[in-house]
């Protein structure tokens, strides 16, 4: 019981560096950007600026390194170009098509389960996973299956290219920035170039055989994918005949990029911290397990409608997407000058929104603000604080995050599955220390120690 009060006493230590390192950056930011910048904290304030019409905010210019990493796709877009975008792609994470992805993305999951019995010490029944790194797995999975659906092997590939190219792109990231170094060709531009062109002739001769393809799978009635929806959109051009750009292939390979880049880390970030504050807190673990077992079984893959049945599971995520979210800010930029809460703000002024800061602060959470507990959202997520806007995990507005149905659905499956075969807890070695390097994640990974509930079960398949 010590131990446990002197872990939560380090963590939310370690928690308060953080967003004092956060805002403190964002104050760095104010004076020493390169255009105006604002930190906006008040949730009333932040529901004007994400609800406002696209002609007063929009998405700021993010950096050409960071555009490398993250792709010209949806995130980076703006105007007419991402209205199109968004419209065509938004049919991929409506519930009815992400429920045909629930059973193979289960089925990765009890993949992963099935190793870590594998991996146990026979004497123990014990296996210490970092799973950080093990949920990558999963979420690139899903992620590979809602960006090319029934060619998920050959997309496979093609992200396997993309993880090497990102690989380059975050070093790249993590030093010194000097303009123009990017063009120069250095031994890691070189290869960085040639995995770019490698990814680019996969994707022509994959979109090639999907567009022979298009009109029998719309007879199949298979899951839409990203792949299909912009082949599509590139041969029926606008909607209700609206002057658009056609989309091009290297339309699809920058969202592909985005995809990879805005949806794997992010939600695997999520099942880390989940499956850390679960360790830490046995209590809440044991409520959601008997939740789970109640409701899914002790060892069948969970369908939809029992994952909507999870509630202590989503007031569990709810809390770990409050006190960790995976995107600490967002930022919009004034597109004119605008009067925002009796101030007058010059036109491209980027607005910083601080996810973290607003998740945490008092006056909205009330006195345990930096303390785990999922029973301030029994009652839903707009009661939960004392702002509707002061839990916006997601973002909010037209360019709130188009894969929050994908990453919660995901995240409720896994850690169903897993709360169904194990028991847990942190590893000794364990170091509790949020850091950000464009997202919150553990700085020295998230040791667990996993013990399976029966050595001897064989779990079923509901494939
Ligand atoms: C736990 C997981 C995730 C978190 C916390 C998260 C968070 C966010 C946030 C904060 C934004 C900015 C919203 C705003 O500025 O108002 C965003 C945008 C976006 N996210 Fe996510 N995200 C997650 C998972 C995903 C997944 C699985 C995808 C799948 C592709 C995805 C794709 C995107 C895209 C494309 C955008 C840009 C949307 C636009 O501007 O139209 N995200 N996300």
């Amino acid at each position: 019981m010590g131990s446990v009060a002197n872990r939560t006493e380090r963590r939310e230590k370690s928690d308060r560096q953080l967003i004092l390192l956060l805002l403190t950056g964002s104050t760095f930011l104010i004076w020493f950007g390169p255009t105006p910048r604002l930190a906006v904290a008040d949730p009333d304030l932040i529901r004007e600026i994400l609800l406002s019409r696209a002609e007063h905010f929009d998405r700021y210019e993010s950096h050409p390194m960071v555009r490398q990493l993250e792709g010209e796709g949806l995130v980076s877009l703006r105007g007419e170009k991402w209205a199109h975008h968004r419209r065509v792609l938004a049919p991929t994470f409506h519930m009815e098509n992400l429920k045909m992805l629930l059973p193979f993305i289960g089925k990765t999951v009890v993949d992963m389960a099935e190793k870590w019995v594998t991996m146990a010490d026979p004497a123990s029944g014990e296996v210490e996973i970092d799973v950080s790194e093990w949920f990558q797995i999963v979420t690139e999975d899903a992620i590979t299956r809602t960006a090319f659906g029934r060619s998920y092997e050959d997309g496979k590939a093609v992200f396997k290219l993309q993880t090497q190219l990102m690989a380059f792109a975050s070093e790249a990231f993590r030093k010194v920035f000097i303009p123009g170094y990017r063009f120069l060709p250095t031994k890691k531009n070189t290869s960085s170039w040639k995995l770019d062109k490698e990814i680019r002739k996969n994707l022509v001769t994959l979109i090639g055989r999907r567009q022979e393809a298009t009109d029998d799978e719309r007879l199949q009635g298979c899951a839409k994918d990203l792949l299909g929806l912009m082949i599509n959109a590139s041969s029926n051009g606008g909607r209700r005949g609206q002057p658009v750009s056609p989309i091009t292939v290297n339309d699809i390979v920058e969202e592909c990029k985005t995809f990879f880049f805005a949806g794997k880390q992010t939600t695997s970030n999520l099942l880390t911290w989940t499956t850390v504050v679960l360790a830490m807190h046995p209590e809440w673990q044991e409520r959601a397990r008997q939740e789970v077992l109640e409701v899914c079984g002790a060892h069948d893959i969970p369908c939809r409608e029992q994952l909507a049945k999870l509630k202590t599971v989503s007031m569990i995520l709810n809390e770990t997407l409050r006190l960790y979210p995976p995107a600490v800010a967002t930022v919009r930029r004034a597109k004119s000058d605008v009067v925002l809460g009796g101030y007058h703000i010059p036109r491209d002024t980027e607005l910083l929104i601080p996810i973290m800061a607003v998740h945490h602060d008092a006056r909205l959470w009330g006195p345990d603000a930096t303390q785990f507990n999922p029973a301030r959202f029994a009652d839903g997520v707009a009661r939960a604080a004392k702002h509707p806007t002061a839990f916006i995990p997601f973002g909010l507005g037209a360019r709130m995050c188009i894969g929050q149905n994908l990453a919660l659905l995901e995240a409720k499956l896994t850690v169903a599955i897993i709360l169904q075969r194990f028991e847990f807890r942190l590893s000794p070695k364990y170091v509790h220390a949020p850091t950000v390097l464009m997202l919150l994640h553990p700085q020295y990974g998230a040791p667990v120690i996993f013990r399976s509930r029966s050595s001897s079960q064989t779990p079923d398949r509901h494939v």
